[in-house]
């Protein structure tokens, strides 16, 4: 449905985003992760078609978004990362006058009104000034206010940053609803990967300007495929026990907090019968041990070297 191609913005010398190429298809749910100026905002920007790349394209149906904007404009929802509300009005009086912007009017603007207050769960809440709104409920208003016309492609920048874990996961439902129910296309941007994990088909991975790596959840957590995390739970864990794990040939990185102690091997490693014979030695009774698949947030620090999280 959308691509991009050699798509690049420089503020002067700063490349923002440098060369990137992304493709959405028709009823995916896309997520563009990164950590903070990545260029996440900057790429949905020239996807949107409020700001010119400095190169590059953007293709909606093989279209020119750039040169031709309005086809784009028609289809899309923009759900900005700063909130667009007037804090004075209530819930229901800002969706009715952004409505009003988009053309709409009389009983379909109030029916529309009502069916986005129940989508973004605000029913109960309409009456209320927004300024008397928690965060997480304006959050799922700006939401509402981009799903007014029924946009069948929705852009979504860092919508749960920083909200409670009800709106979260509200938002995180609606999201998925609209995409099933109404088939939805979502370009999602996020740094939290167990977010992305759970909603995205398909996953860009970007860090300073660049996508260095893509695919599904799956694929991209098959990066690190031939390794394993170990979690081994103790009543104490003397240094000394935690010495030899750590000298273990096969464990990569390890570490150790209270009672618990975690470890990346190979799978191939076979580290349980060290691990028991090693305990055994240090007189430590083992309470747990729980083998698990290496994360998305590993991932990224495998590619990186850095953590996503702020
Ligand atoms: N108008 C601008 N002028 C100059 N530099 C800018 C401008 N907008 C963004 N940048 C720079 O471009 C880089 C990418 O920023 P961008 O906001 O796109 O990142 P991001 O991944 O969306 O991060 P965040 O989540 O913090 O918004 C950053 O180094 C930022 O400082």
């Amino acid at each position: 449905m959308l691509e991009t191609q050699d798509l690049t913005k420089h503020f002067k010398e700063v490349k923002a985003v440098d060369s990137i190429n992304l493709f959405i298809e028709r009823g995916e749910i896309v997520g563009l992760l990164g950590p903070n100026g990545a260029g996440k905002t900057t790429a949905i920007a020239m996807i949107a078609a409020l700001i010119p790349p400095t190169r590059g394209e953007v293709l909606l149906y093989g279209k020119s978004v750039i040169a031709s904007p309005a086809p784009l404009r028609q289809i899309l929802g923009m759900v900005p990362q700063q909130l667009a509300l007037y804090p004075d009005l209530t819930a229901r009086e800002n969706l009715q006058f952004f409505g009003r912007l988009y053309g709409l009017k009389g009983k379909s603007l109030a029916v529309r009104v009502d069916e986005v207050l129940e989508l973004v769960g605000l029913e109960a809440k309409a009456h209320r000034p927004v300024s008397t709104l928690s965060g997480g409920m304006q959050r799922r208003l700006n939401i509402g206010l981009a799903l007014l016309h029924e946009p069948r492609f929705v852009i979504m920048d860092e919508p749960t940053v920083g909200i409670d874990p009800q709106s979260r996961h509200h938002i995180l439902e609606t999201v998925r609803r609209l995409n099933r129910e109404k088939g939805m296309t979502v370009l999602y941007t996020s740094h939290y990967m167990e977010e992305a994990e759970v909603l995205c088909h398909r996953i860009y991975i970007m860090d300073q300007g660049r996508i260095i790596a893509s695919g599904t959840p799956e694929e991209l957590k098959s990066i690190l495929s031939s390794d394993h995390t170990i979690e081994l739970k103790a009543e104490s864990l003397p240094p000394s026990f935690v010495e030899a794990l750590r000298r273990l040939p096969a464990v990569r990185s390890l570490s150790s907090e209270g009672q618990a102690v975690t470890l990346i091997a190979p799978k191939t490693a076979h580290l349980l019968d060290d691990l028991f014979r090693l305990a055994r030695e240090h007189g430590v009774t083992v309470t747990s041990v729980n083998i698990q698949s290496p994360s998305l947030e590993d991932v990224f620090l495998h590619l990186t070297g850095k953590a996503l999280r702020d």
